[in-house]
């Protein structure tokens, strides 16, 4: 299996894969000290550049996401930040162009694609934790995250379509660290054990096989040891018409 993607493929936004991440970032920090040195990131380069304030209005709608959440019973006035919240949206607001001109501008030739907006781990989306996975040389991927109050499904628990989506996505990874892509076709996910809020969560996720246009994943979250969920997925190597770009022909189909 080849790790070459090419950037000139109008069906695929993302550029080889190569380690891009300083050791400043704490996510990296804590997979180096769990999984220790031999694994490489996977490829983030399309977040070089970002605007700063970008990325920074990000980190503090989701502090403050995360603060809020729960908040109801504690007596805490929020008159006054309700009111720069709305402040802050009249000045974002009317600098953002329609949504399907900034869909439009994620898939741009050798463009971010949607990985720096997707719910799972794109830091322009509030709702993303933001997850960050790794690649390893086994051919696996793997993340680590401790989710909070937002992603509550039993009480204490993680909520489980919120594990299928990580896995999911961490499947669309599985398969981009081993050069396929595809779109998932058939998905299923066994929750073995309640998977904790507040507990860091080890995700891993593989390409088992594939062959022609099929290729089957597996993945596993596990907590204090213990496996919570594991999942299996076949995704199918498939052509989706890029938002904004002319539905030309694709390269050639695995
Ligand atoms: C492009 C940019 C890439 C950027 C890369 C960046 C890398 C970063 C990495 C990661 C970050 C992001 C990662 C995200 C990942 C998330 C993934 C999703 O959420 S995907 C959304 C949900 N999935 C759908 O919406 C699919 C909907 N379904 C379809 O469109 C079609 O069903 C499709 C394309 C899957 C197949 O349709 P057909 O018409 O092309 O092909 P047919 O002939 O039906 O199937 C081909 C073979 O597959 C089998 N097959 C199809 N579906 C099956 C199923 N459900 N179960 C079992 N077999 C199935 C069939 O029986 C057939 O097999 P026989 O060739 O006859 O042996």
């Amino acid at each position: 299996m080849s790790k070459d993607t090419s950037a000139e493929d109008p069906w695929h936004s993302g550029g080889k894969l190569h380690p891009v991440l300083g050791t400043r970032d704490p996510q990296l920090a804590d997979a180096q000290r769990v999984w220790g040195e031999d694994f490489e990131p996977v490829d983030l380069s399309e977040l070089e550049g970002a605007d700063p304030h970008l990325e920074d209005v990000g980190e503090q709608m989701r502090r403050l996401r995360d603060a809020l959440t729960g908040i109801a019973d504690s007596g805490a006035d929020l008159a006054e930040a309700a009111e720069l919240l709305r402040r802050a949206a009249d000045i974002v607001e009317p600098q953002s162009p329609d949504q399907a001109t900034r869909l439009a501008s994620q898939w741009r030739k050798g463009g971010p694609g949607a990985r720096r907006t997707n719910p799972v781990g794109g830091t322009e989306n509030v709702i993303a934790p933001p997850l960050r996975a790794f690649g390893h040389p086994d051919g696996s991927v793997s993340a680590r995250i401790t989710l909070g109050l937002p992603y509550q499904g039993p009480p204490g628990c993680v909520h489980g379509g919120m594990s299928a989506l990580m896995l999911d996505h961490l499947f669309g990874f599985a398969n981009h660290w081993v050069g396929l892509r595809g779109m998932t076709a058939h998905y299923e996910i066994d929750y073995r054990k309640p998977t904790p809020l507040l507990e860091p969560l080890d995700m891993k996720a593989w390409v088992e096989s594939h062959e022609g246009r099929k290729i089957w994943v597996r993945a596993t979250i596990e907590s204090g040891g213990e496996l919570r969920v594991e999942a299996r997925a076949l995704f199918i190597s498939a052509n989706v018409p890029l938002p904004g770009r002319d539905a030309t022909a694709p390269g050639e189909e695995r």
